[in-house]
């Protein structure tokens, strides 16, 4: 099965993130991929609140998703939308951090809330409150395909390898992890993560991410790590975005996952034993 990582740089302009993304997935689609995968966040990426608030849409008013299911039915492919930020008519005013699973037929076939918000300060210059703007989802979701399960999940959730193991025991072959990741964690962390979650669970690991810096001149432009990765379930990276805008394609074998857990079983070696 072919797939296409569309590797962007969104900035705070929904309708300017939807074209570029259109248009990849055209292009995707003309080279013979039969799912396309969007990075965290691809609607809107902003450290600007009033522009969120001026912008973000709740999910059944939402243009993004909207003309992506379109396109996905059109151009007859199954789609994750790494997240859109939607609103959500909460009382405190905070958005959803949402993926979706999109379906051939245009269907949303998966919907998955964030669980794990990033609230770290990576060091003076940069810190992260995410869970000021969205609020957090509450439950794994698992998608049933015709080439396998689906485990979603999103960025900073991949430092939780629970949830992994959970998505894996409970039928995924493989394991989504869109992001919009740091530069400075993405260097020090991002790979062997995903590499540690495809070889622990014996999936692939498919991670869209966002890229590059969006408006360069801004007071405080925001900047994300990139390299967009595809792991096979034994653990070798089998592409990597690099740092621009990019298409990134690769044939996979989901029989692969089964060799994998042949040669190590460990998902299936869980024993129960008393804590510290
Ligand atoms: O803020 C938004 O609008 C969209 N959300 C993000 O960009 C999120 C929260 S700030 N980024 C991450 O989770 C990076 C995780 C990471 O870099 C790590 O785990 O090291």
């Amino acid at each position: 099965m072919k797939i296409a990582l569309l590797q962007i740089t969104s900035g705070d302009d929904p309708a300017e993130n939807l074209e570029t993304v259109l248009g990849m997935m055209r292009d995707a689609a003309s080279q013979g991929a039969e799912f396309a995968l969007t990075p965290e966040v691809t609607n809107c990426l902003t450290w600007k609140r009033a522009q969120q608030d001026a912008v973000l849409q709740l999910e059944d008013d939402d243009d993004t998703l909207a003309a992506l299911r379109a396109e996905a039915k059109a151009l007859g492919v199954w789609l994750s939308i790494g997240s859109l930020a939607l609103k959500t008519g909460d009382a405190d005013g905070r958005f959803a951090n949402r993926s979706f699973m999109i379906a051939p037929d245009g269907s949303i076939a998966g919907r998955y809330d964030k669980i794990h918000m990033f609230d770290v300060t990576v060091s003076e210059a940069e810190t992260y409150r995410e869970s000021k703007g969205y609020r957090p989802g509450d439950h794994a979701t698992l998608v049933k395909t015709p080439f396998g399960g689906v485990g979603m999940s999103v960025c900073y959730d991949v430092r939780f390898a629970y949830l992994y193991r959970q998505l894996a025991q409970a039928g995924a072959d493989i394991l989504l992890v869109p992001a919009a990741f740091s530069p400075v964690t993405g260097a020090a962390h991002w790979e062997t993560l995903l590499r540690a979650r495809a070889i622990e669970t014996g999936c692939y690991v498919f991670a869209a991410a966002q890229t590059g810096t969006y408006d360069e001149t801004a007071a405080r432009p925001r900047t994300t790590y990139g390299h967009s990765l595809v792991v096979s379930p034994w653990g070798e990276v089998l592409a990597d975005g690099g740092t621009d805008p990019t298409l990134v394609m690769v044939d996979i074998d989901v029989a692969e996952v089964s060799h994998a857990r042949k040669r190590i079983p460990a998902l299936t070696h869980d024993r129960d034993f008393a804590g510290p």
